[in-house]
């Protein structure tokens, strides 16, 4: 497990992980990266690029947009974009302590962990299990949202 340490005390620092689309930002975005966050001190994001995105309708706001809206967030210390060939580059970039999976996200924690051990780097990967339910929580909600009121 690499360790970081804070630069003028030398305190050991934990640097988490978290991944996404981050399409429409949303108070559901705010409780995960704020949970994930809980689980160290420093908290990275990787942005889902346009082209990797198979399982669910492509995202409005385009890579750079979204990457700007989530790299002003008070709580995320650094956040960049994704690779759109390979998702353990920036992984081995960033060396996280920690992976933190959101509520739904189609990953299994225990495989991430193994593949990213049989590539020779040690990182716990764990599942935010929370979710903040409401109407407008979901990228996909506002969208839904803004046909049903432009398509009348
Ligand atoms: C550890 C990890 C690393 C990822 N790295 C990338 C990446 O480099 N590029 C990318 O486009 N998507 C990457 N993804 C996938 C996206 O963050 C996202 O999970 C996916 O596009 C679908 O979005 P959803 O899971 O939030 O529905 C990564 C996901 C995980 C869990
Ligand atoms: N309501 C929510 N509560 C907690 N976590 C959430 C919520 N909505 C999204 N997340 C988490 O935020 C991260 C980024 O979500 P992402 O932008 O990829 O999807 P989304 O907002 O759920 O949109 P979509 O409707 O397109 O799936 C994921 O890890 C996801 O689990």
């Amino acid at each position: 497990m690499l360790v970081y340490r804070r630069q003028h005390t030398g305190d050991v620092l934990v640097r988490v992980l978290a991944t996404g689309t981050f399409d429409l930002l949303h108070p559901g975005h705010i409780h995960y990266l704020s949970e994930a966050k809980k689980l160290g001190d420093e908290l990275y994001v990787i942005i889902a690029r346009e082209s990797m995105i198979r399982h669910k309708p492509k995202p409005i706001i385009t890579d750079e947009q979204r990457l700007e809206m989530v790299s002003s967030l008070k709580i995320v210390d650094k956040a960049l974009l994704g690779s759109e060939s390979d998702i353990f580059d920036p992984i081995m970039q960033i060396k996280p302590n920690i992976i933190a999976l959101g509520y739904d996200q189609l990953f299994d924690a225990r495989q991430l962990e193994k593949q990213l051990h049989s590539r020779g780097f040690d990182c716990k990967v764990v599942r935010i299990e929370s979710s903040l339910n409401c109407s407008l929580c979901g990228s996909g909600k506002i969208v839904k949202k803004v046909l049903e009121r432009y398509q009348k």
